[in-house]
């Protein structure tokens, strides 16, 4: 518990809405996919190196996203349906495959996970 807060007599259980479960679940879906040897692809797209490490990214790209940013925007109750967490989902790799070279691993990762977006969408349209 933070110190300072006061303590609320029941804690208020926030309810997630159908909405907040769709995305929840096409976020992990990314988060937690690993390739058949069980590594886990998303590693590397949780957090963009900063400006100073990496400038030429930040020159590349217009809109630098990573999954860390796309989370928050998905707790803060900013996408308002799927296809706005898509197209974020779909920035970033999109991001990730103009500014690393075809051969690379991360260019290679998020074609992966771009199809296991993908799959997990239809899952959950599906239902
Ligand atoms: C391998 N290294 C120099 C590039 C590198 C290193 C990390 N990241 C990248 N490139 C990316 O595009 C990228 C994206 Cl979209 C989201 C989060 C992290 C990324």
């Amino acid at each position: 518990r933070r110190s300072g807060v006061a303590a609320s007599p029941k804690k208020a259980r926030t309810q997630t809405t159908p909405l907040q479960q769709k995305l929840t679940d096409l976020y992990e879906a990314v988060r937690n996919f690993t390739d058949n040897r069980g590594r886990r692809l998303s590693a590397v797209f949780l957090r963009l190196p900063s400006r100073s490490e990496l400038p030429d990214y930040y020159a590349a790209i217009k809109r630098p996203i990573d999954m860390e940013r796309i989370r928050s925007y998905m707790v803060q109750g900013r996408y308002q349906d799927v296809d706005s967490l898509a197209e974020d989902f779909i920035l970033m790799f999109n991001n990730a495959c103009t500014y690393n070279e075809p051969e690379s691993l991360i260019y290679r990762d998020a074609l992966l996970l771009h199809r296991a977006f993908l799959e997990a969408r239809r899952q959950i349209e599906d239902e």
